[in-house]
């Protein structure tokens, strides 16, 4: 039977690269493209196709930020397929960003420039915005619209028949000064992107508190940073190519700087291939890119405690509680 492979986000940057790369390695597959352009996700679909004719390509509607949608779409997925066997949750935004020009220069005159220029800490705020459903847009796009949409599809993954994988595009400018339990939308901060791949590498570890016994395995990994639509909203891409000479000399000190959306499909691909039961919960896994421009991935322990993570767990199960019934009320 072909294995089913879900991914949110496939419709440009990382997603795309992954799609193109899983298939590579086994056409085999059957990949569903959840995407919220329909456009968009068709043109992906027929270039995935055109390279890898034996595959199947199937395209679903979804918009992770916008909670109907993601019923809908779950409910579609509930309605064709038995089981999923890998969901990349990867759909993912940084809206209206602000780099911080001083902090960088000083920053590359500093002894933590490599942390720095691979985390982007104190370089970034971002501008977040509320939702027709009165969440914060950051967070329900890259965490809440995933959770909500697992929840949805529980079972497809824990079927009973072999194990079943959520692989996390989380990034490596999680941290956990910028999450608080108390806030976990981060409405009251100016970096919220930092506090929701903080929040998702916490419930992927309460993903497999909770699932592990069910045939489900949750990762996190981090890309790396890669020339994307969402770099291109940092700073625009004549920039970017006018720094590329600098860039290839820092990612000599920096392995971070994978560039390309295939170089950071490294540690998803990775990830792919490995035993669920033989990765460890509380590890992230960073594709990173030498300075001669060879793909390796490397791993590093996350800043957070268990206790927390259950916290955040219970915390989005309420909330996905209360939301369901306000859209049920107004339906
Ligand atoms: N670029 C980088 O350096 C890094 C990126 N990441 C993470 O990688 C992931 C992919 O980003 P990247 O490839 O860089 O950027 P892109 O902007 O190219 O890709 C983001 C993808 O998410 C989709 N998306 C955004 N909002 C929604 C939504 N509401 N519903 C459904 N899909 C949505 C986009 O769809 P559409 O095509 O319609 O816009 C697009 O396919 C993100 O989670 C990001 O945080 C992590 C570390 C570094
Ligand atoms: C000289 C030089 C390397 C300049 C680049 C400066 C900045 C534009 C980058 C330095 C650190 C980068 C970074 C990201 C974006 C671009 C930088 C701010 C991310 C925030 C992209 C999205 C992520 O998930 C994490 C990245 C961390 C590092």
């Amino acid at each position: 039977m072909r294995k089913v492979v879900l991914v949110t986000g496939a419709s440009s940057g990382v997603g795309r690269a992954l799609c193109q790369r899983l298939l590579e390695a086994d056409d085999g597959l059957h990949l569903c493209l959840a995407c919220r352009n329909r456009a968009r996700a068709e043109a992906a679909r027929d270039a995935l196709l055109a390279a890898r004719p034996r595959a199947q390509v199937s395209t679903v509607q979804v918009d992770v930020s916008d909670l109907r949608s993601v019923l809908r779409a779950a409910r579609e997925l509930r309605r064709r397929f038995q089981r999923l066997d890998y969901v990349y949750l990867n759909a993912g935004i940084m809206p209206s960003p602000h780099l911080n020009i001083k902090a960088l220069f000083s920053s590359l005159f500093s002894r933590r420039v490599v942390h720095v220029l691979s985390t982007a800490e104190g370089l970034l705020t971002q501008e977040d915005r509320i939702t027709a459903d009165g969440l914060q847009e950051v967070f329900v796009t890259n965490v809440f619209g995933h959770f909500v949409l697992v929840q949805e599809l529980e079972s497809l993954l824990c079927h009973g028949d072999g194990p079943s994988r959520l692989i996390w595009t989380s990034s490596r400018s999680a941290r956990r000064a910028n999450f608080s339990l108390e806030d976990v939308q981060h409405s009251s901060g100016r970096e919220p992107y930092s506090s929701s791949k903080y929040a998702l590498d916490l419930l992927s570890v309460a993903l497999n508190r909770n699932f592990n016994q069910r045939g489900l395995f949750s990762s996190v990994a981090c890309p790396g940073t890669m020339l994307t639509n969402l770099t291109y909203g940092i700073l625009p891409s004549f920039l970017w190519t006018l720094m590329m000479p600098l860039i290839w000399l820092v990612r000599f000190f920096a392995n971070a700087f994978t560039l390309t959306p295939s170089n950071g499909a490294e540690a998803l691909v990775w990830l792919f291939h490995q035993k669920p039961e033989s990765l460890n919960p509380l590890t992230k896994y960073l594709s990173a890119t030498t300075g001669f421009g060879s793909n390796y991935v490397t791993t590093q322990k996350m800043d957070l405690s268990e206790d927390t993570a259950e916290k955040l767990y219970q915390s989005l199960l309420d909330l996905a509680q209360r939301v369901r019934v306000t859209i049920l009320d107004a339906d």
